[in-house]
């Protein structure tokens, strides 16, 4: 069967799309997911995503690594789809869609998308990094010339590291540039390799870097290797609340696949 697909890119986080409203799409085949997510034998991107009906929002998010298993909450991807459900109609400026950890709020202007994140709790602070769940697990370690870290060889350690288990963890690198903007790289779960930008990721360092005192202010700015993106965030008595990620969410082509 021939389907439409669509890629987007925020901040250099890639996705295919699949308007799935019909249920053309078979979940199950992790090995085709895996090929089309292939920079080589497939059209390549870091994640899946299909656009499906839901019934207490305007449309349901269902997310999957470049491995081709579904995972947890993917922010780039959600503000992607976001672009796209604005794209097919669905939605016009102002939405609230389902995702694997709750109802999001989002909105679409000039091809900037702003995304309310979900709650954070349990932000654990440790000596030399911090841990907390932004949707998907983030362990957050500050560093000096990020420029020239091996994010790949350092992140996959941490990631497959005891204390992360099986499960493991996405794994994010920051240097201060100012009081309130970071240069962040990213080492991803799922895709097993640093990807240009992860938005549950600069989520966690927004707040990580909040938590450990290292910005005062509720706006933080992030430097992706694929642009920049902001978090905004108010502080709760157990966490933060009114987390928002925003930046640009980008069609980059359209094309046919089989399935
Ligand atoms: N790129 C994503 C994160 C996707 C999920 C992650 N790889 C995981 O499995 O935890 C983002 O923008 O948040």
């Amino acid at each position: 069967m021939t389907t439409t697909f669509y890629k987007y890119q925020g901040t250099g986080n890639d996705f295919i799309i699949i308007d799935n409203r019909l249920q053309i799409v078979n979940k199950n085949d992790t090995k085709r997911i895996e090929e089309l997510c292939d920079r080589r034998f497939g059209i390549g991107a870091d994640g899946f995503i299909l656009l499906e009906n839901d019934e207490f929002s305007d449309f349901k998010m269902v997310y999957y690594n470049a491995d081709g298993k579904e995972s947890s909450m993917c922010g780039n991807g959600g503000r992607c789809i976001v672009a796209f459900a604005n794209y097919l109609g669905i939605i016009d400026k102002v939405t609230k869609f389902s995702a694997i950890d709750g109802l999001h709020n989002a909105s679409i202007d000039n091809g900037f998308v702003s995304l309310q994140m979900g709650n954070v709790e349990g932000v654990k602070v440790f000596e030399d990094h911090t841990f907390l769940d932004t949707g998907s697990p983030h362990h957050v370690e500050m560093v000096s010339e990020i420029k020239n870290l091996d994010v790949k060889t350092k992140g996959s350690e941490i990631r497959y590291g005891a204390s992360y288990g099986a499960e493991g963890s996405n794994v994010n690198f920051v240097e201060p540039i100012s009081d309130n903007l970071f240069s962040v790289r990213t080492y991803e779960r799922g895709v097993e390799d640093e990807t240009f930008s992860c938005g549950t990721g600069v989520t966690a360092v927004a707040l990580a870097m909040h938590a450990n005192n290292k910005t005062k202010t509720n706006t933080v700015f992030l430097d992706t290797l694929g642009g920049k993106l902001q978090v905004n965030f108010k502080p709760s008595e157990t966490g933060y609340k009114d987390v928002w990620l925003i930046g640009p969410a980008v069609q980059v082509f359209k094309g046919e696949l089989t399935w």
